[in-house]
């Protein structure tokens, strides 16, 4: 790269027009949409589309909702110019679509454009010419005339031929193609000069498409020169304006965007950005973000997966995994403070509540996506996320220390490893960790009973394996967790207990957490999982005792031989 780019690139100048007004505006209303997946998106493929991938984008493209759809540059190839053909002798165009077909300002491919579009319902003709400064030069040699003489000259071919045919009903556009690197009065000038031709009107209105054919500046500068281009052009309400950005930027859809802020009515673009170079502008992106912004697009993808796999089908292009909307990743959250957040958003969530949940712009489930990936656990993750994910898929609802105790588990192991882990990864982990009967303390059985005379105290007969061999101890207390610290003898305090039933049904179970403390002052917590409450919780205490026995917080000052006893 150059030190000094300047000596190579130039920086776009701004455009004068310190009144402009579309800073303030708000998108409130969808643009007309025309998708060029069949033509902008499929001339830019490694191998385009065959007649039978080309059906599958149409129907798809139709499906969504499209109203006008560019279906090729029948002058251009014979499987445009078939499918084209196909289409209408098969009557395949929905009454309420309108196909539209691109063709250069040349006589004889015009010609060959209206036998492909012969006995159409209706169609948009559209023709185009470059009319940049550099494409002037370099392309064209020709001056602003030269360049004027052949878009009038293709606006007189176009009429002419569809004069000829008053069956079709005839819409015209025309694109002063490479718009972002042409001088806005040529441009005005150019389309005046067309529109003299086709003598368009507020009830016959003609589409004047102004292309960023390729991106060449911040969107703000797009959003101006269409303001700039919508004060100067005559007779505004004969035309409708429609924005056709690239994405060479990456800036794409905002300068659609800012566009239509501007005053555009109109955007062609493609399903997920397909097209030349970086791509034309996603109207998936486009349409959803107004649906964020709580306004209906008019585009339906309630299915956005399964339009993504005809896409990738139809064009042979993978959809990336972070692309807005519809990549594999974009509902997920891996990082703890961001699992954290979600989970509570979910939890103060309530029906009917307006959509407020952090990191996430859009509900999946609007798009046909559900939760399942939202939540996953990496080595940058937190307990709030292995917390939901037990609670999502197990029915576990952990106390706040345990998620803390549990999550350093967890985070032990994906460190180690550098993975993710699923859910199902960290079931078992949870159940090695805390449900295994491999401690020095295992339970084998226990009687609890009431004392006759003093009916608040119960008495526990509790038969165990401690270190491998059988043992039978007693104790008593106001509650069979009371009972059981007596019985053992061991020197901890039981700090807190919870219990709650996963499942539900006969299949149901209790789940029983115990928090103990030793005399270091550690604490750390047991699990009991059983069909009998008490069983769970008297597990859930061993639990706890075996796991401080591990790490060496408690002595295990028990003889055998008066465990016995
Ligand atoms: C920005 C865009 O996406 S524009 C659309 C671009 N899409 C395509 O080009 C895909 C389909 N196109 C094609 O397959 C071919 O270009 C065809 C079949 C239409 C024409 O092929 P060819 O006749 O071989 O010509 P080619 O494409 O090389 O055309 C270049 C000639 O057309 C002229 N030309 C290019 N665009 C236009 C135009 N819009 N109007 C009039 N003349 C044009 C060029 O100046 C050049 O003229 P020259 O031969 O006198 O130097
Ligand atoms: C033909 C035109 C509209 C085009 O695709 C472009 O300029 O990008
Ligand atoms: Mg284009």
């Amino acid at each position: 790269m150059l030190q000094e780019p300047s000596t190579k690139y130039r920086s776009f100048a701004p455009i004068p027009l310190p009144d402009r007004t579309w800073p303030s505006k708000v998108i409130s209303a969808p643009p007309m949409w025309c998708s060029v997946d069949l033509r902008d998106g499929n001339q830019a493929l490694i191998e385009p589309m065959d007649g039978a991938r080309k059906r599958r984008m149409f129907d798809l493209l139709v499906k969504t909702g499209f109203k006008e759809i560019e279906i090729g540059f029948p002058a251009a190839s014979q499987t445009d110019f078939d499918f084209c053909r196909e289409l209408i002798e098969q009557n395949l165009i929905p009454d309420d679509v309108t196909v539209q077909v691109l063709v250069q300002c040349r006589p004889e491919l015009i010609a060959r454009t209206y036998e492909a579009l012969k006995g159409a319902r209706r169609a948009i003709v559209h023709f185009y010419n470059s009319t940049s400064t550099v494409q002037r030069r370099v392309v064209f040699g020709l001056d602003r005339a030269g360049i004027t003489d052949i878009a009038v000259k293709a606006a007189q071919c176009v009429r002419e031929h569809a004069d000829r045919h008053p069956e079709t009903e005839w819409r015209f556009e025309y694109s002063p193609e490479s718009f972002t690197g042409t001088e806005l009065d040529f441009a005005v000038e150019i389309c005046d000069a067309v529109n003299a031709v086709l003598q368009p009107t507020p009830e016959r209105r003609v589409i004047i498409n102004l292309p960023a054919t390729v991106e060449m500046a911040t969107p703000n500068i797009y959003a101006d020169q269409i303001e700039w281009f919508l004060r100067h052009v005559k007779n505004r309400d004969c035309i409708i304006l429609s924005l056709h950005p690239h994405n060479d930027r990456g800036t794409g859809v905002a300068a659609a965007e800012l566009g239509m802020m501007a005053g555009a009515d109109r955007v062609e673009g493609t399903l997920f950005g397909n097209g030349e170079r970086t791509g034309n502008v996603d109207v998936v992106t486009l349409a959803l973000n107004m649906y964020t912004q709580g306004v209906n697009p008019g585009l339906d993808f309630s299915n956005i997966n399964e339009a993504a796999r005809i896409a990738e089908h139809c064009n042979q292009l993978p959809i990336h995994p972070r692309h807005p909307y519809v990549g594999d990743l974009v509902f997920t959250a891996f990082s703890g403070s961001h699992q954290d957040a979600i989970k509570k958003g979910f939890a103060a969530r309530r029906d009917g509540d307006i959509w407020e949940i952090p990191y996430l712009p859009i509900d999946p489930r609007d798009v046909g996506r559900t939760y399942e990936s939202v939540i996953r656990v990496n080595s940058q993750s937190g307990k709030g996320g292995i917390a939901y994910l037990l609670e999502r898929d197990y029915g576990i609802t952990m106390p706040r220390r345990l998620q803390i105790e549990f999550s350093q588990v967890v985070q032990a192991v994906t460190d180690a490893t550098g993975k993710e882990l699923s859910s199902e990864q960290i079931w078992s982990l949870f159940q090695k960790e805390f449900l295994a009967d491999d401690g020095a303390y295992v339970y084998g059985g226990h009687q609890l009973t009431s004392l006759r005379d003093q009916h608040e105290i119960e008495r526990l007969s509790l038969k165990l394996k401690c270190h491998g061999q059988g043992a039978l101890l007693h104790g008593e207390g106001n509650g069979p967790i009371d009972a059981i610290v007596d019985a053992l003898g061991l020197r901890f305090d039981v700090l807190s207990y919870e219990e709650h039933s996963v499942g539900t049904g006969s299949g149901a179970k209790a789940m029983a957490f115990v928090e103990i403390t030793t005399p270091a002052r550690a604490t750390l917590f047991g699990v009991g999982y059983h069909e009998n409450i008490v069983t769970a919780s008297l597990l859930a205490v061993l639990s706890a005792v075996n796991r401080a026995l591990q790490r060496g917080l408690l002595d295990d000052a028990m003889p055998v031989a008066t465990a016995q006893g």
